[in-house]
């Protein structure tokens, strides 16, 4: 049953609520701040935000019309230095949690507002035309943005583009996804939903790709029009990405950590790189290393190779691709043995099964690449048990005023170990 209360915020969470207590619990208060006292409407642990009695001195405008209704941020009422600072911390906490050395924790990287070159738009077909935005938190209504400050001004001028391509493909009241890609060739829209547009539907769409210049449209995974590849560029790798594929959401972040990464594996002759995408660091690495490229996503994988093969020019050395779900099938200790260095970039969910695989191999150098502290600091226990020093780990801030952070870290072992990790 919900009930009114006025609280005392005593900190952030590690998803950007502010945490009090209430009764024998405590309670999480969404765009609160550390210090504040607040009035809320409270159901269980969760609380809406009424007013705030006691603004913190850290409390600022947020600079978007839209925050509080759209889901996309959730701390833009927190001032750029105390933001900072609590971002960053993020990774410290999850690591001091395991224990582990955070005195190796670097300074941290921090993107700009409006460089985000990847969005994922929820759109629907109502009776007032095609709303395009974010879902509210908790919810699956779509806010209708008007502005962003996240995405990339290219993706933000397109909104009406976007809305005139999306109408005549969907029905009303059909929520779907379009994933935005900024590509050197333009915008790669990929439409993702339960709908199945006719020819005369796709005819109208295609038009209007032509028209506003879009680089190309699927839905589905199919192409209604592709008037040009799109494609991106690994340093001066070209590589032309799937239909909505992934890639790292700001390109100065994704500098930065392609940096640490080859950097850390400058000595390593045969790399590995493990969840590997399209290429990001793959094909940066293969400038120096032979690379073994292992990724679950079909058209990903396809889309690393021919990168690959494309830029004979640019001298690259041997890389080799292999699909595989490597949450099932983890590339084993023995599999791993003709590789002296190791790269892995694994979801959310991080890569528990293969950390453990190369705790167990001879493996000496490893780049983890991670957008969730936790995990990360998890498969980093993994191998710090199997002998590895956590050299250093770099947080890069390129999802702002979301509780999301990416980090880099870099380990490194005198000899590999012999012995499995069921032995330990
Ligand atoms: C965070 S992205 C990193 C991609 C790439 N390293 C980059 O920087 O662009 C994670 C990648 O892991 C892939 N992936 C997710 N689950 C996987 C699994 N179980 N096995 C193999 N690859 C997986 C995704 O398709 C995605 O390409």
């Amino acid at each position: 049953m919900s009930r009114t209360e006025t609280l005392t915020i005593d900190e952030l969470g590690a998803r950007g609520d502010g945490v009090a207590k209430s009764g024998d619990g405590q309670v999480f208060v969404p765009y609160t701040l550390a210090g504040e006292t607040v009035t809320v409407i409270a159901d269980g642990r969760r609380a809406a935000l009424l007013s705030v009695r006691t603004p913190s001195p850290d409390r600022v405008e947020p600079v978007c019309r839209h925050f509080e209704t759209c889901g996309g941020c959730a701390l833009q009422h927190m001032g750029p230095d105390a933001y900072r600072t609590w971002k960053a911390g993020l990774l410290d906490r999850a690591l001091g949690a395991r224990g582990l050395d955070t005195s190796v924790i670097r300074q941290a990287h921090f993107c700009e507002p409006r460089t985000r070159r990847r969005a994922v738009f929820s759109a629907i077909l109502t009776e007032k035309g095609v709303l395009l935005g974010f879902q509210q938190a908790a919810s699956n209504t779509v806010v209708d943005i008007e502005e962003c400050h996240v995405i990339a001004p290219e993706i933000d001028a397109a909104r009406p583009a976007l809305k005139a391509v999306l109408e005549p493909l969907l029905p009303a009241g059909r929520t779907v996804h379009a994933t935005v890609n900024l590509t050197l060739s333009g915008l790669d829209v990929a439409v993702e939903g339960k709908i199945a547009p006719d020819d005369r539907q796709k005819r109208a769409a295609a038009d209007i790709v032509r028209a506003e210049g879009l680089a190309r449209l699927t839905v589905n995974g199919e192409i209604v029009l592709a008037p040009k590849r799109p494609l991106v560029a690994f340093d001066d790798v070209m590589v032309s990405p799937p239909p909505g594929a992934f890639l790292q959401a700001v390109p100065e972040m994704e500098t930065v950590m392609a940096d640490l990464v080859t950097g850390h594996m400058a000595k390593s002759k045969r790399v590995a790189d493990l969840y590997a995408g399209c290429g990001t660091f793959a094909l940066r690495l293969a400038k120096s290393s032979t690379v073994h490229a292992v990724e679950g996503d079909g058209p990903a994988l396809a889309a690393l190779d021919r990168g690959f093969r494309d830029n004979s020019d640019r001298k690259l050395k041997p890389v080799t691709v292999e699909r595989r779900d490597l949450a099932r099938r983890p590339m084993t200790a023995h599999e791993l043995r003709v590789f002296d260095g190791v790269v892995f970039d694994p979801p959310r969910a991080g890569a528990e099964a293969q950390a453990r695989e190369i705790a167990a191999s001879t493996v000496r150098r490893v780049a983890a690449i991670s957008c969730n502290p936790e995990t990360l600091a998890r498969d980093l226990a993994i191998l710090i048990q199997a002998g590895f020093t956590l050299k250093s780990v770099t947080p890069v801030d390129q999802f702002i005023w979301t509780p999301h952070l990416e980090a880099v870290a870099l380990l490194e072992r005198r000899t590999g170990r012999k012995r499995h990790w069921s032995d330990m």
